[in-house]
């Protein structure tokens, strides 16, 4: 990887479903750093974009590319040891485990800790949980969750479960977060805490943002680039300002609030 290199290169890429082109020759690039957005109208193939870049499809053209390393083809949970992690437009926690446990499993696939130690409960073993779960309450508390941390996940009010979703792919320590959605179903007030949240991890852990998102205050309020997908096809990249008064953008959305 040379110093111009982007962090992550989508090149061409696209996936057929029979005969839909759900994504067609798409490319893309994220420089490290950056926090782009990603919108179109519905069905626009912004989910199974996001599936392409995290191995849960493979892409049938094209190629992805991270830190210069091909992805084509690697697992779902290789990619994520690769440094792309994501949540999902519906959340998806583990419901019936604590706070505390929803991230701790997100850093047990990345645990040093041996599994014979853990097997034969070596003193190794105590040592890395303790660890772990140290590291885990500091963690959740970035995201003000330290005071529900034995809660139940399916407990927690709607905005707590999507800051705890963030919070989960974040403990995988990504270089590249993917954020479908991230502030569907929120009331105002939680979509501007969810803002500021976003700018504070992205400085934080010196984060590079990909983010889907129908709100477009959001979108527009957070994002220094935006690409427009339209029936799978990029129609457009720009700034905020530049895609506000793009004409093939207004015409995508055909009266949909854009500004
Ligand atoms: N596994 C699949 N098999 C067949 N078609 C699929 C599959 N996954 C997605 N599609 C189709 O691909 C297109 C893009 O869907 P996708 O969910 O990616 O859109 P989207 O932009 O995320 O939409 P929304 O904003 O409504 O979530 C749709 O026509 C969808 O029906």
């Amino acid at each position: 990887m040379t110093a111009n290199t982007p962090l992550l290169k989508v090149d061409k890429a696209g996936i057929r479903f029979g005969g839909l082109k759900a994504v067609s020759e798409v490319n893309l690039e994220l420089q490290k750093g950056e926090l782009v957005g990603l919108i179109g109208p519905n069905g626009a193939g912004k989910t199974t974009f996001f599936n392409l870049l995290t191995g849960v499809y493979v892409p049938t053209e094209g190629s992805i590319s991270l830190d210069g390393e091909k992805l084509n083809g690697f697992a779902p949970y290789k990619i994520t040891k690769k440094g792309i992690s994501r949540t999902f437009q519906n959340i998806r926690l583990f419901s019936d485990l604590t706070v505390l446990d929803n991230v701790k499993i997100a850093y047990h696939s990345l645990a040093k800790h041996s599994i014979i130690s853990s097997i034969f409960r070596l003193p190794s073993h105590f040592a890395g949980e303790r660890e772990m779960e140290e590291k885990a309450i500091e963690f959740l508390k970035i995201f003000k969750l330290d005071n529900v941390l034995y809660e139940q996940a399916k407990n927690l009010p709607y905005g707590q479960q999507r800051r705890l979703e963030i919070a989960r792919a974040l403990a995988a320590n990504p270089k590249l977060l993917l954020l479908d959605e991230p502030a569907a179903g929120m009331n105002p007030q939680e979509t501007d805490e969810l803002m500021n949240l976003i700018a504070l991890i992205r400085e934080r852990f010196d984060l590079t943002i990909l983010l889907i998102e129908h709100d477009m205050n959001l979108v527009m309020g957070v994002c220094e680039r935006i690409y427009v997908l339209d029936h799978g096809q990029l129609i457009a990249d720009g700034t905020p300002e530049e895609i506000r008064n793009n004409p093939k953008v207004i015409e995508a959305y055909l009266g949909e609030e854009v500004s």
